[in-house]
């Protein structure tokens, strides 16, 4: 389940085979590249993006064909049991990066620059971004906020570094904006617009809107270029995010009201531990066919 270190050119040429006889010869992986989004916007043409913090997970989004794959700054509460984003660093980040874009044989990695890592100056921001580029492997990075972050967007995609904005709920910024709520409502719709404007004309590649009223997302899409990426943003982005415990039933509890399930994993994985756990009390496991 590795990746060569050097992605081919889009349409280039194919992945090295695996060392040994009788490797089936894959087929060559397209890979999403952040060009490849506008087009699919310019086609019309809708795409998702999911979070993923691991090599198995992953894998399996790659291979069901989700576009885009990021390892969020929401590991932090997703990975490493933190209650809000706000404390996880770049250290923790970097690895989970790095198993994230090996793991891939398609998707764009987006690497998520967590809180205090960007925001101090665009040179922060620059440093920062060049380790998940080369320690994590990612193809771009995302960074939250909209005309303020204007400098370190331009400072980035100046110096070869993708940047995939993110404005509406901000959560690195909860304390600022008064807790989790939707952004955009009313004449506050007008502060999104400059953003979504402010981050496009800095040159930002996509967008990512949360929790911003359906209205104003599908203004905001049809107004730039670039494509959008809703999360609590409804249908008329031009894609859309979910974390994936969340979409697929790990976490339990209170889910945002823009999350829809689609598995019940903490189920599923909570009966297999019990039958494994039941299994080994009776005796019944390890069998004879597992015994050497
Ligand atoms: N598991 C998980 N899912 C996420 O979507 C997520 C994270 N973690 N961590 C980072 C941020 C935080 N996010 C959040 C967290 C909570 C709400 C929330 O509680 N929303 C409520 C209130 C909305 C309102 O009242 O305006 C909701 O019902 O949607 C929304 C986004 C999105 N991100
Ligand atoms: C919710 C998405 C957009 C995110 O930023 C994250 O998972 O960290
Ligand atoms: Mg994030």
């Amino acid at each position: 389940m590795s990746a060569p270190e050097e992605p081919a050119p889009y349409g280039g040429g194919t992945p090295a085979p695996p060392a040994g006889p009788a490797a089936p010869a894959a087929p060559a992986a397209k890979r999403v590249r952040t060009h490849h989004l506008r087009e699919l916007k310019e086609r019309g043409e809708r795409f998702s993006m999911l979070t993923a913090y691991d090599q198995y997970t992953a894998g399996i989004f790659d291979e069901a064909g989700i576009e885009v794959l990021l390892v969020g700054d929401s590991a932090s509460n997703n990975v490493y049991g933190n209650e809000t984003s706000l404390p996880v660093t770049v250290e923790e980040l970097l690895p989970l990066t790095r198993a994230v874009s090996r793991s891939v044989r398609r998707a764009l990695v987006v690497g998520d620059l967590p809180f205090g890592s960007y925001q101090a100056s665009p040179e922060q921001a620059y440093l920062t971004a060049v380790r998940f580029m080369k320690e994590g492997g990612a193809h771009c990075v995302k960074l939250e906020g909209g005309v303020e972050m204007a400098p370190q967007i331009e400072k980035l995609t100046r110096g070869g570094i993708p940047v995939m904005a993110h404005i509406g709920f901000t959560p690195q910024s909860e304390h600022t904006l008064g807790g989790y709520r939707v952004q955009g409502r009313g004449e506050t719709a007008e502060r999104v617009l400059a953003d979504a404007r402010a981050v496009q004309d800095a040159g930002a590649f996509a967008v990512v809107m949360e929790m911003v009223p359906g209205d104003v997302a599908a203004q905001v899409t049809r107004e730039l270029v670039i494509p959008t990426i809703g999360i609590g943003a409804g249908a008329g982005c031009d894609g859309q995010v979910l974390v994936w415990q969340d979409a697929f039933g790990l976490r339990t509890g209170r889910m945002p009201r823009f999350v829809r399930q689609y598995a019940d994993l903490h189920g599923t994985l909570l009966q297999a531990a019990r039958d494994y756990d039941a299994d080994v009390k009776a005796g019944t496991f390890p069998a004879e066919e597992h015994t050497f």
